[in-house]
């Protein structure tokens, strides 16, 4: 019997900084069971040597292109499609010039700094027929994928009443350069969009068995010092009395237990570094032994969204079922309500 080709997908990656090299590391990770082949085609800096400097820290293979724009590796035929880890701010900009272009793309989270945004971009992808997604890649690991079939087909823990989730990293603004995009407001540095973006989902995660299909109220505070919010907290409250606690903070740190989840039969606890990287979870069912589900992967596991989409590509689809764009405009829409109570504001909306 003939065996399909895996399909494969040539990436252009744009911005140099952290994320991008997280990304291209774990793409080019040789790994069993593979389900699709990544290329890194091409890398976009916003100067040629910040490319060059990145492509030989990462060397990802000999036919790639080094762009000193972005604009060059969006004008590239032979890039598929266009990954984003530029700041917040940037990512409506860049989303709709990889789009014009042609190029499917894959933004970083937080997609974009408000829902508005959001909608423009994908409202401009279904114009152009190309894919787009938010990389918010905690939602592809078989990790959640395992606990939410636990939690909402099999119901280990009976109807989820609760579930709160903290995404805290102690960061020290003073020593940061005004122009660090954890720093600057007009970059969309905040502890919300940065990382209670993760909190928001896994409290999402836990508590919604179909995404959406109910709108929860919200209660919000937020910490804000030098015009950006370093602390956020919300309540998520659903109908029966469910109550989801959204958490983070730039002062504080995380437990490894980072999140837990409480159903009318017991609770589940979720350990990692951080809430961006679960790696393991224990259910406790009331008078039972609690049951630890571990799991262990090479790198750190972008692969999976990448992996996602490659399949969805192939399959000529423009968004995926995993984080569904109505999903990304969601989020950006109860991210706004809490920065509407909470008082954050991004520079660029104090102008509209
Ligand atoms: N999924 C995850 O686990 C993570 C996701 N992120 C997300 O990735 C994105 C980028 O974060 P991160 O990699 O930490 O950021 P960095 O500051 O490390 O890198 C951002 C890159 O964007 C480019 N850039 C373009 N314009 C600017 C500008 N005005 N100021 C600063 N940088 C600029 C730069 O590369 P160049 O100049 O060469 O174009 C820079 O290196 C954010 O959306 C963040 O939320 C971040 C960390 C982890
Ligand atoms: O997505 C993220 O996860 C890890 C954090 O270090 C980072 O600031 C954030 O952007």
């Amino acid at each position: 019997m003939l065996e399909h080709p895996l399909p494969s997908l040539r990436w252009g990656i744009i911005g140099t900084g952290l994320i991008s090299s997280w990304f291209v590391e774990d793409l080019i990770l040789d790994r069993p069971n593979k389900v699709a082949n990544h290329i890194i085609q091409a890398i976009g800096g916003s100067s040629l040597q910040k490319a060059q400097v990145f492509f030989e820290k990462y060397p990802s293979g000999n036919n790639v292109s080094v762009y000193g724009s972005y604009k060059e590796l969006y004008e590239d035929p032979n890039v598929d499609i266009v990954y984003i880890g530029t700041p917040h701010a940037l990512h409506k900009t860049n989303c709709l010039d990889a789009i014009r272009a042609g190029k499917h793309v894959l933004c970083e989270k937080a997609f974009t700094l408000n829902s508005a945004e959001a909608e423009e971009v994908i409202a401009e992808a279904e114009r152009q027929g190309v894919f787009v997604m938010e990389a918010m890649w905690t939602r592809f690991m078989p990790l959640v994928e395992k606990l939410r079939e636990l939690l909402h087909q099999e119901k280990a823990i009976g109807d989820i009443h609760r579930a709160s989730c903290d995404f805290s990293l102690p960061m020290d603004l003073s020593s940061f350069p005004s122009t660090s995009r954890l720093k600057n407001p007009a970059l969309g540095a905040g502890s919300l969009l940065d990382i209670g973006i993760y909190s928001l989902t896994w409290v999402i995660l836990a508590m919604e068995t179909n995404f959406g299909h109910e709108q929860p109220k919200i209660l919000a505070s937020q910490v804000i010092r030098d015009e950006i919010d370093i602390a956020t907290t919300a309540i998520l409250t659903y109908s029966h009395g469910k109550q989801g606690v959204v958490t983070a903070s730039l002062s504080t740190t995380s437990p490894s237990s980072f999140c837990r989840i409480e159903g009318a039969k017991g609770f589940v606890i979720v350990d990692g570094p951080a809430a961006s990287m679960p790696q393991s979870f224990t259910v406790h069912v009331h008078n039972q032994e609690p049951v630890k589900y571990e799991f262990k992967a090479p790198g750190r596991g972008y692969y999976w969204e990448a992996d996602a989409v490659a399949l969805d590509i192939s399959a000529n689809k423009k968004g995926n079922s995993v984080m569904p764009l109505t999903e990304t405009i969601r989020i950006m829409s109860l991210m706004d309500e809490i920065r509407r109570q909470g008082g954050a504001v991004f520079p660029i909306e104090e102008t509209v």
